[in-house]
């Protein structure tokens, strides 16, 4: 008779092709040991295509897109990463590490879950939640209430932007939200709070920008007991530490120094901080959202930026497009800000048909915060019950021709350039305009009419700072 640990042994593969999830296993060197039917089910890709080969090199040869293996041997922990298969599938990937007595990782054990049900699943259920949060709110304030933040999701882009938010807030991945001042980084950075798991939670907000380089630090991470003469002996806590459980926003993230973009790539790493004058690191449980309107990678380029910090926060991107590339949005900003103010200061008023033309003619190159400060603008200082063209004209600059927002010339560097250098830059421009767009590089290659594995290539050459 088999003893169980043998029959165990004898039937391990039959063992994990009953498991519902894709599971791949790649040792310590990232060598492909096994994967399961699922697996081959999931991603179309054949057990013997892989099998023995490294992941790294089927990254390079696309045939994966991500891979764990040597973020789990590195760190000896779990890792999560979400990935969009060229099909329009969202998978997550979750690895594993298996130690050996020594603690070391021997093998690496992912499972890959189709998560595109969910996450539709998801963001009807956050539409049910948010009728139910209006008609709550209605109910409380005797159906008066009006909301400050119009959900404003008309356009396509924004479609997209709060499906993705929805999306993200099922897990803990630190986001990076871009876009222009005024665009709603801020807003959205709290709406990825208040569908997360964390919003009973603290949001804590700190503005890199506007916080002296010398308290950052402090600010940040607090400090001991008796670290400083006349401060708080009991020592105080950071910010860091008061949004555990919650989520952390740093806001103007392109703002923070050198030197405290370590400390913070070391708090996303290993999830502690240690106050300043201690040595004790203390364990946090915060989500990260960081936001910028400047160019990261321009600033890693340019050395401003550490590329690690780069890469650890570009794990999940959020890019709010300009209010002037969805139009679509303007009229009911305009008016959901319309009603709020006049509810707010007891006004009857409305806009004018040639007053919505002008708005969406506009070209709004301070975004959304203009459009808002425009509407309050004009409903404290016109008297009229119909607000017309002309008077948001006293407070409405010229408006300027759209701007060409392509490959501007003026955005590339030609100076000393060779026209070789120069197409560089163009293709750079064209590659990551589609990546930012699509998120797929699948997507990309095909309207680009190359093959993936060009597009992998010539993005691996752009984030070595080589093109
Ligand atoms: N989708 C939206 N719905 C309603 N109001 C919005 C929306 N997006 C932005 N706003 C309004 O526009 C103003 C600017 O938004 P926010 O502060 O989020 O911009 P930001 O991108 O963080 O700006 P900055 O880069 O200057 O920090 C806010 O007062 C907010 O009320």
């Amino acid at each position: 008779m088999l003893m169980p640990t043998n029959l165990l042994k004898d039937h391990i593969e039959d063992l994990l092709d009953s498991f519902g999830e894709a599971i791949a296993i790649s040792d310590n060197n990232g060598i492909m040991l096994h994967v399961n039917k699922k697996h081959e089910e999931l991603t179309g890709i054949l057990h013997k295509d892989i099998m023995g080969k490294s992941a790294l090199e089927l990254v390079e040869r696309g045939v994966f897109d991500v891979v764990l293996n040597p973020e789990v041997v590195r760190t000896g922990q779990p890792a999560t990463r979400m990935q969009k298969t060229a099909d329009g599938r969202k998978l997550i990937l979750e690895g594993n590490p298996i130690l050996d007595r020594y603690g070391q990782v021997v093998l690496v054990i992912t499972f890959i879950r189709d998560i595109t049900k969910i996450a539709e699943l998801k963001e009807q259920m956050s539409s049910q939640k948010e009728l139910l949060d209006a008609f709550r709110k209605l109910q409380h304030s005797g159906g008066k209430d009006l909301e400050k933040f119009p959900r404003v999701i008309s356009s396509r882009a924004m479609k997209k932007l709060y499906a993705q938010v929805s999306m993200l807030g099922d897990t803990d991945v630190t986001v990076l939200v871009q876009g222009e001042t005024g665009a709603g980084k801020d807003v959205f950075a709290r709406r990825l709070h208040e569908v997360s798991e964390r919003s009973s939670r603290p949001f804590i907000k700190t503005d890199c920008s506007s916080i002296p380089e010398n308290l950052m630090e402090t600010e940040l991470f607090g400090y001991a007991p008796g670290t400083f003469s006349g401060a708080n002996k009991q020592g105080k806590m950071g910010l860091i530490e008061a949004a555990s459980g919650g989520t952390l926003f740093l806001d103007e993230i392109g703002e923070l120094p050198l030197a405290m973009q370590a400390k913070l790539l070391r708090v996303l790493q290993d999830r502690e901080v240690v106050r300043v004058g201690s040595t004790t690191p203390r364990k946090v449980d915060v989500r990260v959202v960081a936001a910028t309107n400047k160019d990261l990678e321009q600033e890693v380029a340019k050395g401003k930026f550490r590329s690690d910090l780069y890469y650890r926060l570009k794990v999940a991107v959020i890019t709010i497009p300009p209010l002037r590339k969805r139009r679509a949005d303007i009229l009911p900003l305009a008016r959901g800000f319309l009603g709020y103010y006049a509810h707010k200061y007891q006004r009857d008023v409305a806009l004018s048909h040639d007053a919505e033309e002008a708005l969406l003619a506009y070209h709004w190159p301070g975004n959304v915060r203009e459009l808002e400060n425009l509407i309050l603008g004009c409903m404290i200082t016109c008297e009229k019950k119909v607000i017309s063209a002309r008077d948001l004209s006293i407070a409405l600059p010229s408006p300027e021709p759209e701007r060409h927002e392509g490959v501007l010339l003026d955005s590339l560097d030609v100076e000393g350039k060779t026209l070789r250098e120069i197409l560089e830059q163009v293709e750079q421009m064209v590659i990551m305009d589609g990546m930012a767009k699509t998120g797929n590089m699948s997507a990309v290659a095909r309207t680009l009419g190359v093959d993936r594995s060009t597009i992998f290539r010539k993005m691996k050459r752009y984030e070595g700072g080589t093109a």
